[in-house]
């Protein structure tokens, strides 16, 4: 394992809960979201601007639509929002209800479907789910959950990673991108609880080597690992709470990574102020483009 270079602040937005960058290739813009600031963002790193779309509820995570628009994991359920960000269509309301349930992360799979998962918010029960929805609807593809996050692809889109952050542990499937079906779930690799200062893994990406890059979130780092699991090298964030990375640039050598401020204590705050801020470093090995939401898949 080898210490590798560091994030910079290239946005001291001061999100609550930053969450969900996605690259948009079209654009060349990084959308990512708020979600206890209720916002989508839209970051254009050509100037530095940040424009930042209000929403009704919590939003967990997003995907550009193909056709426009916008699909999104809301407290309620997954929405199609309009280009500007406002809600138009209910397309699965969230089947464990809103009381303690809330949509997390999500990810368009390689034909454009989108996954994404809930969080028990009294983690507790191990209510929470991994979703999968398509032209058919909303389907479920694991339960017995905690936090669902961590959704990634390997490059032939045939492995689907995926975290249960409060249980350090982040498993892979073997994934038919024909059907969106998963099978043969098995532990990619589990973090060792009691060195709590190293965290826990919350939002990932791939790159075009497969090797798997985790925000660990209290543990103020982003760590890549080997496809079979190793780890390979850690990258400090000025941030206690990093929350989820996406590649992005002209060449997707820039990787982002979003964090948390919201319930930090304050001596972390004051040490660590840019925290809910956007990160970014750049990396040797390129990431992926990742698909839009399909809404014909
Ligand atoms: O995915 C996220 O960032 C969640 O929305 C966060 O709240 C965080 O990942 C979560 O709280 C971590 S954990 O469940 O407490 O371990």
């Amino acid at each position: 394992m080898t210490a590798g270079p560091a994030f910079t602040c290239v946005l001291d937005a001061r999100a609550k809960l930053g969450e969900g960058p996605v690259w948009s290739v079209d654009e060349q813009a990084l959308y990512w979201v708020d979600i206890k600031g209720r916002a989508l963002n839209r970051f254009d790193p050509a100037t530095g601007a940040n424009r930042a779309m209000a929403l009704p509820e919590e939003i967990g995570c997003v995907a550009p639509r193909k056709g426009g628009g916008f699909i999104a994991g809301l407290r309620s359920g997954l929405w199609q929002l309009d280009g500007e960000g406002r809600p138009v269509t209910c397309l699965a309301a969230n089947p464990e209800g809103q009381g303690a349930s809330r949509f997390n992360d999500g990810k368009t799979d390689p034909a454009g479907r989108y996954l994404a998962g809930t969080l028990d918010e009294p983690k507790a029960g191990g209510k929470a789910h991994l979703y999968r929805y398509d032209r058919h609807g909303l389907a479920v593809l694991a339960g017995g959950l905690l936090t669902s996050n961590g959704l990634a692809f390997s490059p032939d889109g045939r492995t689907l990673y995926h975290a249960d952050t409060p249980t350090f542990t982040v498993r892979r499937y073997r994934y038919d991108p024909a059907t969106g079906a998963i099978s043969d779930g098995e532990v990619f690799f589990r973090l060792e609880p009691k060195d709590g200062d190293r965290g826990r893994p919350d939002g990932a990406a791939v790159d075009a080597q497969g090797c798997y890059w985790s925000a660990l979130y209290e543990g103020g780092r982003v760590a890549r690992f080997s496809p079979d699991g190793g780890l390979l090298s850690e990258h400090p964030v000025p941030a206690r709470c990093p929350t989820m990375v996406a590649f992005g640039g002209p060449d997707l050598r820039t990787l982002y990574v979003t964090t948390a401020s919201a319930g930090r204590p304050a001596d972390e705050l004051e040490r660590l102020p840019q925290s809910g801020g956007l990160f970014a470093m750049t990396v040797e090995v390129p990431g992926l483009p990742v698909p839009p939401f399909d809404p014909a898949a």
